[in-house]
């Protein structure tokens, strides 16, 4: 493992988006970083699981559900053997070389989805999440929240009016019901967040949405104050 490095010397910032399937992560993102280099601030787009070939062969692995049958507890170590990889050789060079770096979904995904609606214990996750970040915790985790139906119903059309007709990846198969949870579950790490997280309506127009994550990014940082 690296060396810790002193994060509050830094000036760029790491920022996290988080939240169900299909409430908007990806096109915010986009439109995030778009918004920053706008500004002539570098910034990098990245993705969990996933985010260097390593990480990628983990997802793979993991969105298949090859490794479904190795239960929650695995696939967290798994995710967090992934997120260890990304960290070190993705997200902390980037940041050391003053790169923005957001990413969608992180540490977050694993704590909501393995852990409080998986039932991986607490103490498993926390010491995964010690042992992948390695020091690097989000400056902001942006939280996407909406109803999964609403969710999924746009992500059916979407898929729908693309001609497309993909099997579920391992987690949009399970119940309506376990998606709400998975959102209570999301909205509860943020309230015992609250320093770290910021959460926005995903039932807004991409437009609405995308004003609105610019005005909660530029309160937090000054940096960004026009
Ligand atoms: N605010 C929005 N209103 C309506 N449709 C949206 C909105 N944001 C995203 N979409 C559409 O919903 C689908 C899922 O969006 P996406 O950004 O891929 O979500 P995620 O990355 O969270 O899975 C896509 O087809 C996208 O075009
Ligand atoms: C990072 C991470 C993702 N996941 C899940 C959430 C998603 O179902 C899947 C990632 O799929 P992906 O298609 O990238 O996400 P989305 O559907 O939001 O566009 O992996 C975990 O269960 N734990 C984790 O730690």
């Amino acid at each position: 493992m690296d060396t810790e490095v002193d994060r509050t010397q830094m000036t760029a910032k790491f920022i996290t988006f988080e939240g169900g399937e299909g409430v908007g992560k990806s096109t915010q993102i986009k439109r995030l970083v778009a918004n920053l280099i706008k500004r002539e601030i570098e910034a990098v787009r990245t993705r969990e699981p996933g985010g260097t070939p390593r990480a990628e062969a983990i997802r793979s692995f993991l969105l298949q559900g090859k490794s479904e049958q190795w239960g929650p507890s695995a696939e967290a170590i798994l995710f967090a053997a992934a997120r260890l990889d990304h960290v070190n050789s993705m997200i902390k060079p980037n940041l050391e070389s003053d790169k923005w770096v957001l990413s969608d979904r992180f540490c977050d995904s694993t704590r909501a989805y393995q852990g409080l609606t998986g039932g991986v214990p607490d103490e498993l996750i926390d010491a995964l999440e010690t042992l992948a970040l390695n020091g690097a915790t989000p400056d902001l985790t942006i939280l996407i929240d909406m109803d999964p139906e609403l969710a999924f119903e746009r992500v059916r059309k979407r898929a729908a009016e693309d001609g497309l007709n993909l099997p579920p990846d391992r987690y949009e198969k399970e119940n309506i019901e376990w998606h709400r949870r998975l959102r209570r579950n999301f909205l509860d790490i943020s309230r015992s967040n609250p320093e770290r997280f910021v959460v926005v309506d995903g039932t807004q127009s991409v437009s609405d949405m995308e004003s609105d994550i610019w005005a909660k990014v530029s309160e937090r940082f000054s940096e960004l104050a026009a």
